[in-house]
């Protein structure tokens, strides 16, 4: 099958001398959703700006449905949706004007949008539970409102490759289950969502995929093989906060079993190990036992 997104050895430079990814390789298919992850500064958003044009590669390559990255955006396969913090809350813009600009690929020179651009924009709404606020302005809504919004404008835009840039900071737990139940329906219609998180609690809950990078892929693959303890010390190191409680700080009986929480700065990821952690000593074991809420 071909990939949706091809990196193939790719580097990127910025013009301070800044190596902010080097030699970084990997591949996914359609009908997938991959979580992009690592520390502060690991290059994930510079991973983001190339597959969206922003930074050219100084070396390596990266193909979009078998199209470079140039006639991939020229087709909209490519939808984006911001960090908060990338977006000026203050611009006087409506909601739906937001979700429009998802159309701006479909139109002429012009960009006088037609009835379809229109329906499409309120069914884009509709999906995100959002069509009430299409007259709010955007910046009276909260986070969560904010980023269905702009899931709202990744949809209108019908990419087929979908990139998220922190979907889950600053929404509660309710909205944050609406964008995965959301992200799943994607799937199934055979999009490629890749995220970038610092849940790491809820990564093996929605995620097929996981990439784990610092400044290059570190590993790729299947969240069971790839989403290991052993991979995630190797990308995070003393930035990942490791606490392990057994005996009796967890328990008021003989129980020997080990309870293990790796958090980032979010979500945290709880392993229950087997009698006395064995399961996660040090072992490469699949984080797949996770089940851990705010
Ligand atoms: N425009 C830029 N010019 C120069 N250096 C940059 C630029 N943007 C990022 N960098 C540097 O590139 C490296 C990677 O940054 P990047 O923003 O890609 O990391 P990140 O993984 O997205 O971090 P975070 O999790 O904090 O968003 C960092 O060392 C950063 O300082």
């Amino acid at each position: 099958m071909r990939p949706s997104i091809a990196v193939e050895d790719v580097t990127v430079r910025y013009s301070n001398g800044v190596t902010a990814v080097e030699g970084a390789s990997f591949a996914l298919g359609p009908g997938t959703i991959c979580a992009l992850v690592g520390v502060n500064g690991s290059g994930k958003s510079t991973l983001f700006k190339s597959l969206m044009g922003f930074v050219r590669p100084a070396a390596g390559h990266i193909a979009i449905a078998g199209l470079e990255v140039r006639q991939a955006l020229k087709r909209g396969l490519v939808a984006y949706v911001p960090q908060a913090e990338e977006v000026d809350w203050n611009f006087p813009v409506l909601v739906e004007d937001v979700v429009m600009m998802g159309r701006y690929g479909h139109m002429g020179l012009l960009r006088i949008p037609r009835q379809a651009d229109r329906d499409t924009v309120g069914e884009a709404l509709a999906r995100v539970n959002m069509l009430p606020f299409r007259h709010r302005q955007i910046g009276e809504l909260s986070g969560g409102q904010r980023k269905r919004v702009f899931l709202a404008r990744a949809l209108a835009q019908g990419g087929q490759v979908i990139l998220l840039d922190e979907p889950f900071t600053g929404v509660d737990v309710k909205t944050e289950d609406q964008i995965v139940a959301l992200m799943r329906e994607l799937r199934a219609e055979g999009r490629l969502m890749l995220v970038s998180t610092h849940n790491l609690g809820s990564i093996p809950e929605f995620c097929d995929q996981v990439v784990i990078i610092n400044r290059t892929v570190l590993a790729a693959g299947p969240t069971a093989t790839t989403f290991t303890p052993a991979n995630l010390q190797r990308a995070f190191g003393g930035a990942l906060r490791h606490i392990q409680l057994g005996g009796a700080a967890l328990h008021a009986d003989a129980d020997t079993r080990q309870l293990t929480v790796i958090s980032d700065d979010e979500r945290p990821l709880v392993l229950y190990g087997e009698e006395d952690g064995k399961a996660l000593a040090g072992e490469d074991a699949p984080l797949d036992r996770q089940d851990a809420r705010r």
